[in-house]
């Protein structure tokens, strides 16, 4: 029998209301113990809140609630399943909680709640995962397209793929029981055309693989730069509030900080970094190191100069091969040096906040982020998906090269049925517990 879990649902910390939610088939009984005269709370009305107390095992009041009772299938999870509405403070809410863990209910594990309603059939994997990407979305169009995966967008599609793929393998696998026959040129022809139709739908989803990334984590735009260039100052007029400390001491920043903005709907991941010269401080040195390290990963780089200052050690090709650039010179209320004379970039002032309109459209243009790609409400995959559907497409691939070679119906069978394993991945035709876990425990807990 599956324990019955509890934990609190809501954020942490204070509140007007705080929500506790217990799953498992233990549920009634349980909860019912810790309710003021143990009313049976399987007796209430389903899925209505009704107003009651929970008491300590000694009678002593701990809070009023309001409870909600739902009954297995018909809930989340799928199993019985009890929401408890407190008054939303820390230690009421802890009270309560552990009065429930007292009367034999065990602490939810992160994801449990989503997990068990996968297991139960309630939701496909892409699904489950959206619900963690639409409480972590940032913008908008991240909701958004959080949302249609929640739907079942991408799970109906990928089922779709696998369909395709089974009736392919039908086809071919027809032939294994008659060896003598081979599969003729007219037959090959048209399974081969399926094959690279199935192929190019894999390829379409796999072109939302950056989308997504994006939308999940943000683009990470690192701003680069000597100390004193203006970088933290940038942060804090593109974010609108002081975040990160500014000061004309050079060095002033070693740590990376780092904070979201949402650039019409896109999630930009701002992240501001140590200022680049040789230190014998030792500390400094290791804030450098981060920056360099950062650049590496990086989407995009505004490198910020100080426009009234020569030139010195700039970014190398090298050193942004395969990011997106661009050069920021800043402090356009001094005199601009001759060096800066015909640089190009965008001229601004953090101290006036001039430029930083154009700064933000020019972002918006490198990064092609008005395109109308980002317009659709279109799934877009993640990490996980794109792995699977990467696995698909190899096999699919490897199976229209067999079937050219005119081996054996067995040998193309083979690798079709990868393919639809590799695409039944993506919506949870797996049943290795070790996968489900790994997925699951970056949830959050309650959830
Ligand atoms: N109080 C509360 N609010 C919440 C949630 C929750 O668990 N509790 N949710 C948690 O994420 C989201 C809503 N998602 C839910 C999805 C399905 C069911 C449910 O009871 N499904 C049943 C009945 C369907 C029906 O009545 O049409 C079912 O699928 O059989 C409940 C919440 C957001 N708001
Ligand atoms: N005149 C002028 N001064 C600016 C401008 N932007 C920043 N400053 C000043 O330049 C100095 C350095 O600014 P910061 O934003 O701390 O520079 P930084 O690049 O983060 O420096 P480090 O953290 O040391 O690498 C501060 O005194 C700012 O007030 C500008 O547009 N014009
Ligand atoms: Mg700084």
């Amino acid at each position: 029998m599956e324990a019955t879990i509890a934990a609190i649902a809501t954020a942490p910390g204070m509140g007007a209301v705080g929500l506790i939610r217990v799953s498992g088939p233990e549920t009634f009984s349980r909860v019912s113990q810790c309710l003021l005269g143990q009313k049976d709370c399987a007796a209430f009305a389903e899925r209505k809140a009704v107003l009651t107390k929970v008491t300590e095992a000694s009678g002593e009041v701990i809070d009023e609630v309001l409870i909600t009772c739902f009954h297995g299938p018909r809930s989340y999870t799928g199993e019985d399943t009890a929401e408890l509405a407190c008054h939303g403070g820390v230690l009421v809410m802890r009270r309560v909680l552990q009065r429930l863990f007292e009367s034999g209910i065990l602490p939810a594990g992160a994801g449990e709640f989503s997990k068990r309603a996968f297991l139960n059939g309630k939701m496909d994997l892409t699904q489950a995962e959206a619900v963690m990407d639409l409480i972590s979305a940032q913008t908008d169009l991240a909701m958004r397209a959080a949302h249609e995966q929640l739907q079942g967008k991408l799970g109906n599609q990928a089922e779709l793929i696998r369909q395709e793929v089974l009736g392919i393998a039908a086809h071919v696998e027809a032939y294994i029981d008659f060896p003598e026959e081979d599969i003729d040129t007219d037959t090959g022809a048209a399974l081969s055309k399926r094959l690279q139709s199935v192929a190019s739908q894999i390829s379409k989803l796999l072109h939302t693989a950056e989308q997504g990334r994006i939308l999940r984590e943000g683009v990470r735009t690192v701003i680069y730069g000597s100390p004193n260039a203006g970088k933290s100052s940038l942060l804090n007029e593109l974010l609108g509030f002081e975040r990160a400390i500014v000061s004309d001491i050079e060095g002033t920043t070693r740590d990376t900080v780092e904070e979201v903005i949402n650039l019409q709907g896109i999630p930009v991941r701002l992240i501001d970094t140590a200022g680049m010269r040789e230190t014998a401080d030792v500390i400094e040195q290791q804030g450098v190191s981060r920056t360099q390290a950062q650049v590496k990963t990086a989407d995009l780089v505004l490198e910020v100069v100080d426009g009234s200052q020569p030139r010195n050690h700039l970014l190398t090709e090298q050193d942004i091969e395969g990011r997106h650039h661009l050069l920021v010179v800043n402090k356009s209320d001094l005199e601009l040096h001759a060096d800066w004379q015909d640089a190009g970039g965008v001229r601004i002032s953090c101290t006036r906040g001039d430029g930083l309109d154009a700064l933000i459209a020019k972002i918006t243009e490198e990064l092609s982020m008005g395109a109308a790609e980002w317009g659709g409400h279109a799934v877009a995959i993640n990490a996980r998906h794109q792995a699977c559907l990467k696995r698909a497409k190899a096999a699919l691939e490897a199976a229209e090269q067999t079937l050219l070679t005119g081996a054996g119906a067995e040998f193309i069978s083979v690798d079709l049925r990868e393919a639809m394993e590799a695409i039944g991945e993506i919506a949870g035709r797996i049943d290795t517990e070790e996968l489900l876990g790994e997925i699951f425990s970056s949830f959050c807990i309650g959830k």
